[in-house]
């Protein structure tokens, strides 16, 4: 049984949905949620950690409802890891991850420090002392204080060059904790992440194993999201690559940007199998051989 699964969720603020029956599984080897800005991965996430509840459907939290579970074991076993700005600049941030210890384990704070790659003896710095990827491994310290068993990461390294995002990439593959990472970046998904789940205006388009997402998109904007990536050295990407597309009210939510679309498309496509794969579009049959 999975640890953590969210069962046909819906999910909004006052009464408007954002999020619509979305199902998955925390899966183990690293699950990614990937979309573009508003297309609801941090509320989903925030669901996931309790934060905020269903409209309908349920998180699943082993045999509960997550409404239903033990808290306190939830807490232990599953942690957020915020951006680094989420310090407290007047504290030291030995102090930080301290805290998020149990009082009998404070001494463990150096050896937190040293797991995610960190001189102890920076403990006694203030954030502003640090470089942006020592605070990103100091809020991964602080995450991992309770021994957690998955880590929810709501793009751990955007705020990062290129060098540093890569070795707190490796930090996070190393652990052995399980992870659902959120980002609109998909390499960081191909590094951390098995399993991916593409979204697009809270709903999921396309799922399966990461490689054959992005190795051969069976949904127009899954396609649209890798080719948007630029590559170093490489031209632009296309026109096609612009994800930033209206949804349609009825019908396919992506049909008014999407390249392929047919009157069919004015029918909203359910999730269905393909080619190892779940993927909500009529022509995903096309996309593929395209
Ligand atoms: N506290 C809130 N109150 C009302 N609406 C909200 C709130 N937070 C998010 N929303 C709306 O919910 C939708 C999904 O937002 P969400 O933050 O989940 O998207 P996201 O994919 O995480 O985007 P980003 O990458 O920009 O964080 C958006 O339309 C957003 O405006």
């Amino acid at each position: 049984m999975t640890m953590l699964r969210a069962e046909r969720v819906t999910l909004g603020y006052g009464r408007r949905p954002v999020v619509h029956e979305v199902s998955l599984d925390i899966t183990e080897g690293g699950v990614g949620l990937i979309g573009e800005s508003g297309s609801g991965k941090t509320t989903l996430a925030r669901a996931f950690l309790g934060l905020l509840s269903p409209m309908s459907g349920d998180i699943w939290y082993g045999d509960r409802p997550l409404r239903k579970a033990d808290l306190r074991a939830f807490r232990r076993d599953v942690q957020p890891v915020f951006q680094a700005e989420a310090l407290d600049p007047r504290m030291r941030v030995g102090r930080s991850v301290a805290e998020a210890l149990p009082r009998a384990a404070r001494s463990r704070v150096g050896e937190l420090l040293e797991q995610v790659g960190l001189d102890p003896a920076l403990a006694d710095r203030r954030p502003h002392q640090l470089s942006g990827g020592q605070r990103q491994r100091v809020v991964i310290a602080r995450a991992l204080a309770v021994g957690p068993r998955l880590l929810i990461l709501d793009e751990p390294t955007s705020a990062l060059d290129v060098t540093v995002q890569a070795r707190i990439l490796d930090l996070l593959a190393a652990l052995d904790t399980e992870r659902l990472l959120i980002t609109h970046n998909l390499a960081v998904v191909e590094r951390l992440c098995r399993t991916s789940h593409v979204l697009f205006a809270g709903r999921v388009v396309e799922s399966g194993p990461t490689a054959e997402l992005l190795a051969s998109p069976a949904h127009p904007y899954t396609r649209a999201l890798r080719d948007a990536v630029p590559k170093l050295g490489g031209p632009p990407p296309q026109a096609r690559g612009r994800t930033e597309a209206v949804p349609a009210a009825t019908g396919c939510p992506f049909r008014l940007r999407c390249p392929l679309a047919v009157p069919q498309c004015e029918q909203a496509p359910a999730l269905r199998d393909v080619d190892g794969r779940r993927v909500a579009c009529h022509r995903a049959e096309d996309v593929l051989s395209s």
